[in-house]
């Protein structure tokens, strides 16, 4: 189930990244494109071992098996991240390796010294983003916060984010929507145990963050709430296809110029992007920046709330507002739900562990209480161990957001010209072995008092341990995440 679901790729970043394809979706897509490929061979030999930066990537280490216009595609199979493992093992050198996926030079990052020198010692060369005709379409010209290119819109709407939107005064005011939709949770699962019937844990958690979601980006007030949540469910997942999906301007940049090509790349884009367009009107129409949800006495503003009421300061078009809000719902709703549906499915796969958690959790909360609250959270140091441990083994963020370089950089004796595409393959980093002892394994107990790895953590800090990045473009979202799945 979990590495199924690490294909079925929700996640804003997974998909991003998911710039491997499987086979199978390659060999269709070019069997339908064959009559294209002999313009696609023009396209993408123009230029070939000429130019200096031709020179610089034919120095770096690369399969020998390149076959004419797909480059390596072919090499990659249904589980990117595995292949993209297995192939810098064989083929890399220092973690590093390069593809050539289609007409696209890609490196290939592994290993936690590569991701150390991408970034940190180069993270200002590396902190750029290419974005496409598909997430131009999707992200309002790619000026959300993912996929902005490196510069001066992205620091702002970065630094909304995080000074305004994700911080942890404004994530912990939500906590009685995160109570609320735990306490529902315990109340469907109680009435399926009462009555013997199966629960789809899965369905369950992703309904679970998705709610959360919905509440705390646009408040509670707006529209019937089970029919906006479920349209934002099902937008989310039409984002997620289409940011998956073969498309072919993302190996073949030439091509996808081309007016024709781009128009049916575009189609579907465009009927999503519709939709979204739609309903976030209504959703911002329906703020003025004096609304609030109400719970008891505490005044709680929503995100939209937040981000029309400082739209001015910031010089936001309404445009931005809405790239930032598709972002906040893509990049918020199934990472949370991956790592607690992962975590369950590893707890019940070793019943001791689950029996130490139980122990834990019931030594620590007051006799009588039917609920944990997130004061009792602090101390349960084996929670946070195996929540730790399930970002290691199972990161929802297998491959990143493709970063960009913008200058030469030299890292383990190669230069890396400037424009190359580049993905940090953080599933990889997490089960180096030499990093990690029993690196397939789940094993809480590594970040536990005693071990040598007790103090890793993932602030970006330590380069063996990467769930959310590190450098300018790390997630901003370990704020809300860290609420959502404790
Ligand atoms: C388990 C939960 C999550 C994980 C493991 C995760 C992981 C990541 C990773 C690996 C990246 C890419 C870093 C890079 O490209 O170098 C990223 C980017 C991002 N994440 Fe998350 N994320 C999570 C949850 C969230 C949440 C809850 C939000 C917001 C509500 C969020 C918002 C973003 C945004 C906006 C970016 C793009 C940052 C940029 O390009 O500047 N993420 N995340």
């Amino acid at each position: 189930m979990a590495e199924a679901l690490v294909q079925s790729g929700l996640h804003l970043h997974e998909q991003l990244m998911s710039t491997a394809h499987p086979r199978q979706a390659l060999v269709v897509s070019l069997l339908v494109l064959c009559p294209l490929l002999l313009l696609l061979a023009r396209f993408a030999t123009t230029g070939k071992a000429t130019t200096s930066r031709e020179r610089l990537l034919a120095k770096l280490p690369s399969p020998p098996t390149r076959l004419p216009v797909i480059g390596h595609l072919h090499l990659v199979g249904s589980l990117p991240h595995v292949s993209l493992r297995d192939l810098v093992e064989r083929h890399g050198h220092g973690g590093l390796m390069l593809l050539r996926l289609g007409a696209v030079p890609t490196l290939v990052v592994s290993s936690p010294r590569a991701a150390q020198a991408v970034l940190r010692t180069h993270d200002h060369a590396f902190a750029s983003r290419k974005g496409s005709a598909v997430t131009d379409i999707l992200f309002y010209g790619s000026s959300d916060i993912a996929f902005s290119p490196y510069g001066e819109h992205w620091r702002n709407i970065r630094k909304i984010v995080t000074t305004q939107l994700l911080t942890v005064k404004k994530v912990r005011a939500y906590r009685f929507v995160r109570e609320h939709e735990v306490r529902l949770v315990m109340e469907k699962t109680g009435e399926a145990a009462a009555m013997g019937k199966a629960v789809d844990l899965s369905g369950l958690l992703l309904f679970f963050t998705n709610e959360i979601m919905c509440n705390i980006v646009s408040g509670k007030l707006f529209m019937e709430e089970g029919r906006r949540n479920k349209l934002f469910r099902e937008l989310t997942e039409a984002n997620s296809k289409l940011l998956g999906g073969f498309n072919l301007e993302d190996y073949f940049p030439s091509m996808g110029r081309l007016g024709v090509v781009r128009k049916v790349v575009c189609a579907k884009a465009k009927k999503v992007s519709k939709r979204w367009d739609d309903l976030l009107d209504r959703l911002i129409d329906g703020h003025d920046s004096k609304s609030v949800a109400n719970h008891g006495d505490e005044k709680i503003s929503d995100l939209i709330d937040v981000l029309l009421s400082i739209q001015q300061q910031y010089g936001l078009t309404r445009d931005n507002v809405k790239a930032i809000l598709v972002d906040m719902f893509q990049a918020g709703t199934d990472t949370s739900s991956i790592v607690l549906e992962y975590a369950m499915a590893e707890l019940m796969r070793k019943p001791r562990l689950m029996e130490k958690l139980q122990a834990e959790v019931r030594g620590i909360v007051p006799r009588g209480n039917d609920m944990v609250t997130e004061d009792d959270l602090n101390s349960m140091s084996y929670l946070k161990a195996v929540i730790k441990e399930t970002l290691r083994l199972h990161p929802p963020v297998v491959l990143f957001v493709p970063h960009l370089s913008l200058a030469d950089c030299d890292i383990e004796g190669y230069t890396i010209p400037a424009g190359t595409r580049v993905i940090i393959n953080g599933w990889a980093i997490g089960r180096d072995t030499s990093s990690w002892e029993r690196a397939d394994e789940f094993v809480p107990e590594r970040f536990m008092e005693g071990s040598s790895t007790a103090n890793v953590d993932y602030s970006g800090n330590d380069f063996l341990f990467l769930p959310f990045g590190s450098g300018r473009r790390m997630c901003p979202g370990t704020v809300p995440l860290h609420s959502n799945t404790r």
